[in-house]
């Protein structure tokens, strides 16, 4: 019988350290950590603060070179390849002298190898692509709008949309929602499973809300500060398309549950106040 190659992952942390600072006055933030993280996949950095979740959004991306170890994406290390990639933060960081069509356009103005037929695109192909998107997150009819009249919440649907239009290989969220209520949040988790399944992006999600990476994620690495480690690599068994009425079902509250008690024990002790 043949064998089957093993799969290979997409993203590879081998080993990696990496220290800010230098001399005396130097921060592990991350210490031979190792991660794989396979194409299609959608995976949750939660843990800590300052236990080296977004170190590893910048390792990925290559905006930072690992102190030592490996960072592998497609299987060369990073910086080999021009990886295409797209990225949210809890700001949505829209210019305000651009409508929305204009500021999701963005991306295929710059990023190659759209940019060469953004000239000749831009009027017909690139424009439905974007309100296509602009629609299906339900902003169909804002496009002409400038960012100063949407709501935070609409400005963080067109941030994703932004961070897809050039198809990325992998989308880095950073805290996309982290800044908005409640409501709006719960809504904007469904807009983002939609997109996904849609179009099944590479996607490391950094958050807090641990709600939120058992309802988005198929994977939660739960890391510990100090240096930073991932010490917990859980499968999310829930069946999509998952909903807000899920979270409060007894499996979901029990990984939730699981996984605060595990970044309670990973967090630094408080300094005593006097
Ligand atoms: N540019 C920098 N210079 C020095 N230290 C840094 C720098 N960036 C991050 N650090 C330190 O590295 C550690 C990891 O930081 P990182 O931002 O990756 O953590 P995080 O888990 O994303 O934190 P948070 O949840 O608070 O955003 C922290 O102790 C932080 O203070």
């Amino acid at each position: 019988m043949a064998e089957v190659a093993p799969r290979q992952p997409f993203v590879q942390l081998q080993e990696v350290t990496h220290t800010y600072g230098r001399l005396n006055r130097t921060v592990t933030a991350l210490d031979k950590t190792d991660l794989k993280i396979f194409e299609g996949d959608f995976v949750a950095l939660v843990g800590p603060s300052g236990c080296g979740k977004s170190t590893i959004l910048k390792l990925i991306t290559g905006l930072i070179t690992a102190s030592s170890g490996y960072v592998l994406v497609a299987g060369r290390e990073i910086g080999a390849e021009p990886v295409r990639v797209g990225m949210a933060f809890q700001n949505p960081t829209m210019l305000p002298w651009l409508t929305l069509r204009d500021n999701v356009m963005l991306p295929l103005k710059i990023v190659p190898p759209f940019r060469k037929d953004y000239r000749r695109k831009r009027k017909g192909e690139y424009r439905d692509r974007v309100e296509a998107l602009l629609e299906q997150v339900g902003l169909g009819g804002f496009s002409d709008k400038y960012p100063w009249q949407l709501s935070g919440g609409m400005l963080q649907r067109a941030s994703l949309c932004r961070a897809l239009i050039h198809e990325p290989q992998l989308l880095m969220l950073d805290e996309p929602f982290g800044a908005l209520d409640q409501f709006t949040r719960e809504e904007l988790w469904g807009v983002m499973q939609d997109l996904w399944i849609s179009r099944k992006p590479t996607v490391v999600l950094v958050t807090h809300d641990l709600k939120e990476a058992a309802y988005l994620a198929n994977r939660i690495c739960v890391m510990q500060a100090r240096p930073g480690r991932i010490i917990d690599d859980n499968e999310v068994p829930f069946a999509r398309p998952r909903t807000v009425a899920m979270t409060y079902d007894t499996d979901f509250v029990s990984l939730t549950q699981r996984l605060r008690e595990l970044i309670v024990a990973a967090s630094p002790p408080k300094e005593a106040t006097p």
